[in-house]
């Protein structure tokens, strides 16, 4: 299997004493990898480090082979990401931004622009100027501009938020197909845990900035009836206390 994100040893305190610590991980070509945990678990600070968002104390992050303190632009080339929840310039339209966007990628030809947003299914609202939008629109508008550049990886961070559950559904629909059919790796985190279960084929669990369990979601439920009793049987064990499931 071929590894094309590897996080060693990353660190990060804020000046609060939150933060991450010693988080390693990584993840395989094909991987969709959940990122679980509780309120301010660290799961945000972890993905914007990956990207290269905020500078880790200690450790490193290598995507497809290169570090992205040494050589940033290479590490992010093949990168899409979706970060907190989308901040956009609302006075534009989707189409504008998208533009904007794509005038970023050289091999990104403006066809592009239409193909993604009929994919996160916006196509009638290209002309529509952002400050209308939902926020689940804004959500998949964000989405269409992660997936602009044809990324191998792309670093989802609570897509679903403000999503309906037809959107939801189609949200699901669609990281299967793109994992599929272009063989992209995605690392989601959520609080949705049983659109994770349905989607991931590997989960994390974050726990008060640490990275308390991680596998195979089909080697962690073995004996496990759904993936909500095992993050709260984890949960209990990190707290210390007694298991309840
Ligand atoms: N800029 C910052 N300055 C100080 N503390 C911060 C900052 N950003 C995050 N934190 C703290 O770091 C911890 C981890 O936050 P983070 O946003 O990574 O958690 P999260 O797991 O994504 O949470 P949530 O599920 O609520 O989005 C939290 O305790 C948060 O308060």
């Amino acid at each position: 299997m071929e590894c094309i994100a590897k996080l060693s040893g990353l660190t990060k305190e804020y000046r609060n004493g939150r933060g991450i610590r010693n988080v390693g991980l990584e993840l395989y070509k094909g991987d969709i990898y959940g990122l679980l945990g509780p309120n301010g678990a660290g799961k945000t600070t972890l993905l914007k480090m990956m990207t290269g968002l905020i500078a880790p104390k200690q450790g490193s992050v290598t995507l497809f082979g290169h570090n992205t303190e040494q050589s940033f632009a290479a590490a992010m080339s093949k990168v899409g990401c979706m970060i907190e929840s989308a901040d956009f310039y609302d006075y534009v339209t989707a189409g504008q931004y998208l533009k904007s966007v794509a005038s970023f990628y050289p091999n990104v030809q403006k066809e592009r622009i239409h193909e993604v947003l009929e994919i996160v299914g916006l196509t009638a609202n290209v002309k529509e100027k952002i400050r209308h939008f939902s926020t689940g629109m804004k959500q998949k508008l964000a989405l269409a501009a992660a997936i602009m550049p044809y990324p191998e990886l792309v670093i989802l961070d609570e897509p679903t938020n403000g999503l309906d559950i037809e959107g939801i559904v189609l949200f699901r629909e669609l990281v299967t197909r793109l994992s599929k059919t272009e063989g992209i790796t995605f690392i989601i985190s959520s609080h949705m845990i049983h659109e994770l279960e349905q989607l991931c084929n590997r989960v994390g669990i974050i726990y008060e900035g640490a990275l308390i369990q991680e596998g195979n979601v089909s080697e962690l439920l073995q004996d496990i009836p759904s993936l909500e009793q095992f993050y709260i049987g984890e949960l209990q064990k990190a707290k210390g206390g007694p298991r309840i499931v």
